[in-house]
């Protein structure tokens, strides 16, 4: 029986609905803890330094991969992204279930830390869709918005490998769905004892 809190993480191709989701089931969820990641991208209006990602440049990112700060990374559309170590280890420590977006890079190196970790897939209805909803963000030009076109089918080949797979078809289902998720392995025995037992100081 394991006295650590779990990890969600929370994967699927650029547009897909990640941080949109993500936002709203932890909205619902205050008691699950978000791992905001460092990058080296610049914000997009709106975001926020060490809310939505730490923003760093180039040398400080290194820097933290360096001393071991940064327990998995990768570089993406010129960008580069990692989770810190620190927060995962101390977060889910605690017993404080964790929250994480990543890559599917990001997604297979956590699967091999923590294999008992719930690993969602989320895709929008169609190809058709995606496109439309990255151009509707309005966050990216052109050239971003074709260098991350060319990585859906990158992403969705690693979908099999994740424990669920939600539609991002209506964002209040596809909430609601990551949500039941979340719950349900909450709601596991074994969890549930570990969580009773140490209320019950057993
Ligand atoms: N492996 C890994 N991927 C991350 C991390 N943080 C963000 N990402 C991923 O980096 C990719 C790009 O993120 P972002 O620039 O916010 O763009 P978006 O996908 O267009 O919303 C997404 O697939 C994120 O899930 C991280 O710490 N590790
Ligand atoms: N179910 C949905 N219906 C319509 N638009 C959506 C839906 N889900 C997300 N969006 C919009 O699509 C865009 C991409 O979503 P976003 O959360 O930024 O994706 P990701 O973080 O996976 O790149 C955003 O503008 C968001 O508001």
């Amino acid at each position: 029986m394991s006295a650590t809190g779990q990890i969600f993480v929370l994967s699927g191709p650029p547009g897909a609905g990640k941080s949109t989701v993500g936002a709203m089931v932890r909205q619902n969820l205050p008691d699950l803890a978000y791992s905001v990641s460092f990058t080296t991208r610049a914000p997009r209006p709106g975001e926020r330094d060490g809310v939505d990602y730490h923003f760093v440049d180039r040398q400080a990112f290194i820097q933290r991969l360096e001393r071991g700060d940064i327990l998995e990374h990768v570089e993406i559309f010129g960008n580069m992204y990692g989770t810190s170590a620190q927060v995962i280890d101390q977060t889910i420590g605690q017993g404080v279930d964790l929250f994480l977006d990543t890559d599917v890079n990001g997604g297979k190196a956590l699967r091999g830390h923590y294999p008992q970790g719930v690993f969602i897939f989320i895709v929008p209805p169609s190809r058709a869709e995606l496109e439309r909803r990255l151009r509707q963000r309005g966050t990216e030009t052109e050239d971003n918005i074709r260098l991350r076109l060319a990585r859906v089918g990158y992403e969705l080949a690693a979908a099999q490998d994740y424990t669920h797979l939600v539609i991002n078809d209506d964002l209040n289902k596809a909430a609601a769905q990551v949500e039941a998720i979340i719950t349900t392995d909450r709601l596991r025995t074994e969890r549930q004892l570990t969580r009773i037992k140490r209320e019950w100081g057993l």
